[in-house]
């Protein structure tokens, strides 16, 4: 017997809207994703590839189809299992930071830990500190974001993404709003914690230069994968 993928999706559809104003934006999408897996989501711009990873990140229901995770059908999961589910085993990084302003680099790398556990404690501390030096921004703990370049901005929604060890991180175009040094580094410390701690990533990206820091690289065109 094979052992289950981390995720494994068969016959994804998500369609937008009804009747005449139906958008059909995935057309049955089979995709497997293994522990430790470190690939890219590539397409054009409106084929499907934010859609794809909202669902993956259980933030989206999709319209038919199979979608499991760590052996657990979330297809058929409630809203409220789905939103503990991905609080425990998902990390996200977006084009966008997403860090709340009023917090420091590292109280918003405990974000995570404090929301599905209900308040910091002195560990969730200190795995952020170590999160923030593995991302080599140590000495901007106390930074808040307006404070910090967009690199370093990006490097802190990494470190919060990995906050809860989530044996998968979801980046939805991690690298859109950085410039080409900045996206160089961001996606060598993705490849880094990857091949040391095993996390997988699925990276979706226009940019060709960017795929090149991953192993596997996954096509939709159109709504389906090529
Ligand atoms: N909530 C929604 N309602 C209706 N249509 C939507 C919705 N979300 C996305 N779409 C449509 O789905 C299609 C795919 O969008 P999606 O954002 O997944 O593409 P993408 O490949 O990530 O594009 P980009 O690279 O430009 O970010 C687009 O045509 C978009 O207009």
């Amino acid at each position: 017997m094979t052992a289950e993928p981390l995720v494994r999706v068969r016959g994804l559809r998500k369609v937008f809207g009804e009747g005449d104003a139906a958008a059909v934006v995935l057309r049955g999408v089979d995709l497997d994703l293994s522990r430790g897996e470190m690939a890219t989501l590539l397409g054009p711009s409106g084929s499907g590839k934010s859609t794809l990873l909202t669902i993956l990140g259980t933030l989206l229901r999709p319209s038919e189809g199979l979608h499991h995770m760590l052996g657990q059908d979330l297809s058929t999961a409630s809203d409220a299992e789905r939103t503990r589910f991905r609080n425990k085993h998902i990390g996200f990084v977006f084009q966008f930071h997403h860090l709340l302003p009023d917090l420091t680099a590292l109280e918003n790398v405990m974000m995570p830990a404090a929301t599905s556990r209900g308040k910091e404690t002195a560990s969730m501390r200190s795995r952020a500190a170590e999160l923030l030096d593995a991302v080599g921004l140590s000495d901007r703990r106390d930074y808040r974001p307006a404070a910090l370049s967009g690199g370093q901005r990006q490097r802190v929604a990494v470190a919060r993404s990995l906050m809860n060890e989530p044996p998968l991180v979801l980046a939805d175009e991690p690298t859109g709003n950085l410039d080409r040094h900045s996206a160089d580094q961001v996606m060598a410390l993705l490849d880094q914690i990857n091949r040391d701690t095993g996390t997988c990533f699925l990276i979706s990206t226009h940019d060709e230069h960017i795929a090149k820091h991953c192993r596997r690289h996954i096509e939709l065109l159109d709504g389906a994968l090529v």
